[in-house]
């Protein structure tokens, strides 16, 4: 078969499916979704909303109301628009891995429908690839383009495409025209060799390139290809507010002063931020800050990276996805060529390395839905038992960071829930990991500091009245108990049983 045999129809895509034989793959979003069968494992696109999958899994939802059908979901990270929704709705999903942040999947989750299983982000494809869960039938990935030899160009995300895709038997690649070409050469492909071969990841700054610019498979892996035309939805980040203002007003400060003691440059260390309004109102904090040619080594993107390009602040961003607001995406992407050589897109097991982290010595800056007196971190079970959206790649970067801070407004919900409690209803981040804690009030430096030390500072810089006085009560108690890290059992979850038996934290 040569070129001039393909049907005239699909010429129009030469630009985008260079692989001319691959051409002839072109098919619907049913008919490719229909390669999906009950059982399967399937391995999506998408990371935080950027470069999902589109139509294919819309198509499979529909399929699965036709004929009942479960699938495990593995992706990057949360989907966007209302993929895991539709999915969810159709009854389609057995196991979902390894985040998420759609509020009906989050529902099925917590009412035991669906199995979440809550990942490290570096992780999965390491579980894939030795074989510790169940492999991969078929990917999904979202592409700008495949290669004259087969290769697939990703477009706002890389995660866990380019391990799904050479784990997989099959591949199906939804060529999205809304993604501009320009965004082929933002991503740098590395896959670790599997061990005991395995060698050190040769990246030694935020801005190496170590790998390739697609995704290299046997084009005959790719069994079938749609055309997209939509693009990414757009994140619902908020712009900052007082409390959150105030956050980045600390941290700011904190680093001013670890420059002043020469702990640290003007240009910090590559700084991670986790998703939600206060980690990117945390990063805009930065702007009107006096530090100078920034770097961050970080898994997602957000507003505030591009914010820190335009203010002159930040030299480079390595990422594994852009996950914009619809105040910047239409501007950012269609204007990628102003960013692209300050940018690399990589796999999510390259940007939350713990190999690396440690090694670029990385500021992680995370959200906690709570934390405790002694510093440990609950990021992800809403009253000790509700799933949220998962650790996400908090865990990767703060176990291994030279800085781990951790932000929080100091109460939810309209003061009825302290974000300082005893103790945390769900451990995350344990205490060995936490160095900061940071809410609206102020700053905890906790380290060097032994859990007695702990407790004081926190309650003293972190939490608001009539909390503060009521952890300095449970405190003077819990010392007169005695121990390494006092606690009074009987009653460290006293508000939180409160919290779910009348709504509110406060005692009557
Ligand atoms: C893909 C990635 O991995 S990104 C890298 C890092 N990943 C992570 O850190 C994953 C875990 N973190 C997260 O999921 C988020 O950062 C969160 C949920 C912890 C915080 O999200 P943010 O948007 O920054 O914080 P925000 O203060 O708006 O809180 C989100 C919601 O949690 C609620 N909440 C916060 N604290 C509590 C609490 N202690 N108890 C009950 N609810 C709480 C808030 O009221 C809010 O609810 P609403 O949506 O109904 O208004």
């Amino acid at each position: 078969m040569n070129l001039h045999d393909l049907p005239s129809s699909f010429d129009q895509y030469q630009d985008r499916i260079r692989h001319p034989l691959l051409r002839q793959r072109i098919t619907s979003a049913a008919a490719a979704a229909a390669l999906i069968k009950d059982g399967m494992t399937v391995g999506m696109s998408g990371f935080t909303r950027a470069g999902d999958a589109k139509a294919v899994p819309l198509a499979l939802a529909e399929q699965a109301r036709r004929a009942p059908l479960k699938i495990t979901l593995m992706t990057g990270a949360s989907l966007g628009g209302e993929v895991d929704r539709v999915l969810t709705e159709a009854g389609a999903l057995a196991r979902r891995m390894p985040f998420q942040t759609d509020p009906t999947l989050r529902a099925a989750i917590n009412r035991g429908e669906v199995m979440f299983i809550d990942q490290h982000l570096s992780e999965p494809v390491e579980h894939l690839r030795a074989g510790q869960i169940a492999p991969i039938d078929i990917a999904v990935i979202e592409a700008v383009a495949i290669t004259d030899s087969g290769a697939i160009v990703p477009t706002t995300s890389v995660g866990n495409n380019a391990s799904f895709a050479i784990l997989a038997d099959k591949v199906i690649v939804e060529i999205n025209l809304a993604h501009s070409l320009a965004l082929e050469g933002l991503h740098d492909i590395f896959i670790p060799k599997r061990r005991p071969q395995r060698e050190p990841m040769p990246l030694m700054t935020a801005r190496d390139r170590i790998g390739t610019s697609a995704i290299m498979i046997p084009p005959e892996k790719i069994a079938a290809i749609v055309i997209t035309d939509q693009r990414d939805s757009c994140s619902t980040v908020l712009e900052p507010d007082a409390d959150t203002a105030a956050i980045a007003a600390h941290l700011v400060a904190f680093f001013e002063r670890e420059v002043a003691a020469g702990r640290l440059g003007e240009n910090l260390l590559p700084l991670q931020a986790g998703i939600g309004n206060i980690a990117n109102a945390v990063m805009c904090g930065f702007i009107d800050s006096p530090f100078q040619h920034l770097t961050m080594y970080s898994e997602v993107l957000q507003d505030s990276t591009f914010d820190l390009f335009d203010a002159g602040k930040l030299d480079f961003a390595s990422g594994s996805s852009i996950t914009l607001s619809s105040r910047r995406s239409e501007q950012v992407l269609g204007d990628i060529g102003r960013y692209k050589d300050r940018l690399v897109l990589r796999p999510q097991e390259v940007s939350n390395h713990p190999e690396l982290v440690r090694r670029l010595g990385i500021i992680a800056i995370n959200t906690a839905l709570e934390a405790d007196i002694y510093g440990n971190v609950n990021s992800t079970h809403v009253g000790g038992t509700h799933m949220m959206n998962g650790i996400g790649g908090s865990g990767d970067f703060a176990r291994n960071a030279s800085l781990a801070v951790f932000a929080t407004k100091s109460v939810a919900k309209g003061g009825k829930v302290s974000s300082i409690v005893p103790m945390v209803s769900h451990v995350d981040h344990n205490e060995h990991d936490v160095d900061i804690i940071v809410t609206e009030i102020g700053l905890a430096d906790l380290r060097g500091l032994a859990p007695r030390e702990r407790a004081p500072v926190i309650i003293e810089h972190c939490v608001a009245e009539p909390y503060r006085q009521m952890l300095r009560d449970y405190v003077a108690a819990a010392n007169q108990r005695g121990g390494h890290t006092p606690h009074l059992l009987e009653h460290a979850f006293d508000w939180h049983v409160r919290y779910a038996a009348t709504g509110s934290m406060l005692p009557e």
